[in-house]
């Protein structure tokens, strides 16, 4: 499977409307703390944008809600595995993103057989506290040695500058929340980075 080189990941469908429209052809809904209700109707509304623009959309941690919504791609943590019906997953014909920090979640997540693999954070990140230091892009070669065929997915404070090495040392796609979602003008950031990655595509 060919992941596009810019995986886009925001927290609501209202991003989604405002980005994906330029371009974006690989995007996560990642929403913490949301009630049952709300959280449907963001992916419904999720879903209903990708398909118009010809997106993938990818579901982050509720693959019950994804499941009954008929979205067809989730991306769960390790924590997450923990709780998670795979052969559910697998039987309402998912695909399935894996993340990893270590070479312990990384033997995890080979046995899964997933669609893709994450690394992260390749570089410091303020989205969220990590208890892993940043990798740096010697992991992403040893990663991409050791998951290959499997698509390997590089995430954690990636801007422009950072994506080239990042291709370079073995990724196949990059992950990015705040460089873009934080940036004072979101929609050039978003044009920036589908150029940027175009040489990888
Ligand atoms: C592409 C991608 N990689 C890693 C993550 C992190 O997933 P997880 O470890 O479950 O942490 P949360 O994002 O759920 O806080 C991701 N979401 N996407
Ligand atoms: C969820 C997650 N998992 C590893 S790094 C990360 C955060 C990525 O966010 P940013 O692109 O803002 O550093
Ligand atoms: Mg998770």
């Amino acid at each position: 499977m060919k992941l596009d080189p810019f995986y886009l990941i925001v927290d609501s469908a209202a991003w989604i409307g405002r980005l994906v429209p330029l371009g974006v052809k690989l995007v996560q809904l990642r929403i913490k703390d949301m009630g049952e209700d709300r959280l449907r109707a963001e992916i419904r509304k999720a879903k209903a944008l990708c398909a118009e623009h010809q997106s993938q959309l990818i579901v982050n941690d509720h693959w019950r809600l994804a499941i009954e919504e008929g979205c067809d791609f989730v991306h769960l943590g390790q924590e997450d595995l923990q709780t998670a019906d795979l052969l559910a997953i697998r039987a309402a014909g998912m695909r399935l993103g894996l993340s990893t920090h270590d070479h312990a979640e990384l033997e995890t997540a080979i046995t899964a057989m997933p669609d893709y693999i994450a690394l992260g954070p390749i570089y410091p990140t303020i989205l969220k506290k990590m208890k892993w230091a940043p990798q740096g892009l010697e992991r992403i070669r040893e990663w991409k040695c050791r998951v290959a065929p499997i698509p390997l997915v590089a995430i954690g404070g990636l801007n422009p500058d950072r994506l080239d090495g990042a291709f370079e040392a073995g990724a196949d796609s990059a992950a990015v929340v705040t460089d873009i979602t934080l940036n004072d003008d979101p929609e050039a950031r978003t044009r920036e980075w589908i150029e940027k990655t175009d040489r990888w595509r």
